[in-house]
């Protein structure tokens, strides 16, 4: 059988996670309709079946595959991991469509094509470690267990960043910029930082704002030589809403971010006036540096987000009205937010079978209308549709990712 279940069971050698396949297949429990042996069966694809054998018989090189001859036909993959320069794709849609288990799996398949891949969670929720069955909490790189180049990943601990950011940007011990300024006695100031809405992005950051957040963190990985080993960085990103937000939010901070050293330029000069009468230093360059810092950083998440060269964003959705709405949605706003978007995953497709029960006839055809939906959409119509089959268990440890991976992305 070659659903998830038989392939866990009959490739011992690939699980070298904490979690083995049996461990994982003796826990399962097929889809609880009714009648189950129906569904289960229905779920069985030849295409599975075959990539399944293909898989098998493979073993793969750890050398990084050069791009084909102007003659051959470049598969998507092929595109996707052809060359060693380093490429960030982003994985994004509505919630629980599967965007953690496409970015698990594409990491492990970079990783298992030679490309030493980093895994990044920008979901506050995060459920990487959940998906790789290993435990990837603490903000910190974590090496993934079982992929055949060096695969690490990365949960962004949102509270340690917003705390991060929140002292880079107060001044004067920690008081604020506020108390900072009325400590200075410049009354006719505190008018102008009432404008910049100070109290909003320090005190009760906007929604998005730990995103933003998170990303320039990890620029900030990406910045050191230590971290410079990764050619295939991917980001598992929140859903929509969030996305939305933190792809324009670099904009948003990089002007408050401008405003606010305006204001300590002021300050600063006003400061001097002040020492030139009571001869006392007041002047905390090293608050101004890390703004600074700061706003660099979200330039280049900024420059990062649209580079059509390196950077991919891609849409995962599922076969139903809502989810496709939702992609194409969210299409629209990547384009004119100019991101970079080629590919849409739809996920979760039922295999075709001559012995569906009801409930797989029916939802079988509701998958239908939905997937010529994306085919009649002025959006996703221009896209290139990845499909993904609906599999017998969760998709938990590498060599379930490796499994879903290998049909996805070809
Ligand atoms: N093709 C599939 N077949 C079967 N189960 C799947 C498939 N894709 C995802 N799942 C399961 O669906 C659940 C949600 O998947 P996942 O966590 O990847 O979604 P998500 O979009 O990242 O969710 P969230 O928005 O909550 O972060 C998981 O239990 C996962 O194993």
């Amino acid at each position: 059988m070659a659903t998830l279940s038989s392939y866990l069971l009959s490739s011992p050698p690939l699980c070298k996670s904490r979690f083995s396949a049996t461990s994982l297949v003796s826990g399962i429990d097929f889809i609880s309709f009714s009648p189950r042996t129906t569904l289960s069966s229905s779920i069985v694809s030849p295409a599975i079946l075959a990539l399944s054998v293909k898989h098998n018989r493979r073993r793969k090189s750890l050398q990084v595959k050069s791009v084909a001859s102007p003659t051959e036909t470049v598969s998507e993959f092929e595109e996707m991991v052809s060359g060693t320069k380093r490429k960030y794709y982003m994985l994004g849609g509505k919630g629980g469509v599967g965007k953690t288990s496409c970015a698990a799996s594409l990491a492990v398949r970079f990783a298992n094509n030679g490309h030493p891949t980093l895994v990044v969670s920008t979901d506050p929720a995060h459920s990487l470690s959940d998906s790789f069955a290993q435990d990837l909490t603490g903000g910190m790189l974590v090496p993934v267990e079982g992929p055949e180049a060096p695969l690490f990943a990365l949960e962004i601990n949102p509270e340690k960043a917003r705390e991060e950011f929140r002292s880079a940007s107060q001044m004067n011990g920690g008081t604020g910029v506020k108390d900072f300024m009325d400590g200075m006695g410049l009354g006719m100031l505190v008018e102008q930082l009432g404008e910049l809405k100070l109290g909003e992005l320090l005190d009760t950051p906007p929604p998005g704002l730990d995103e933003a957040i998170a990303i320039s963190k990890v620029i900030q990985f990406l910045e050191s030589p230590e971290y410079s080993m990764f050619t295939r960085i991917v980001f598992d990103t929140a859903p929509t809403g969030h996305t939305l937000r933190l792809l324009s939010l670099p904009d948003f901070l990089d002007a408050s971010i401008g405003k606010i050293l305006k204001l300590r330029q002021k300050i600063t000069s006003a400061t001097s006036a002040i020492k030139s009468v009571f001869g006392k230093e007041e002047n905390r360059p090293d608050a101004a540096d890390k703004l600074e810092r700061l706003r660099e950083r979200m330039v280049k998440v900024r420059e990062l987000f649209r580079d059509t060269e390196s950077t991919e964003f891609v849409i995962v959705t599922i076969p139903t009205v809502m989810a496709v709405s939702e992609s194409s949605r969210l299409s629209a706003s990547l384009k004119k937010e100019s991101v970079p978007v080629k590919r849409l995953i739809v996920n979760q497709i039922l295999p075709p079978s001559s012995s569906d029960c009801k409930f797989c006839s029916i939802k079988r055809k509701d998958q239908m209308r939905a997937l010529d939906m994306i085919r009649e959409d002025s959006e996703l119509s221009a896209l290139t549709l990845m499909e993904a089959p609906l599999v017998d268990m969760e998709i938990r440890g590498v060599p379930a990712l490796r499994f879903l991976g290998d049909i996805i992305w070809k």
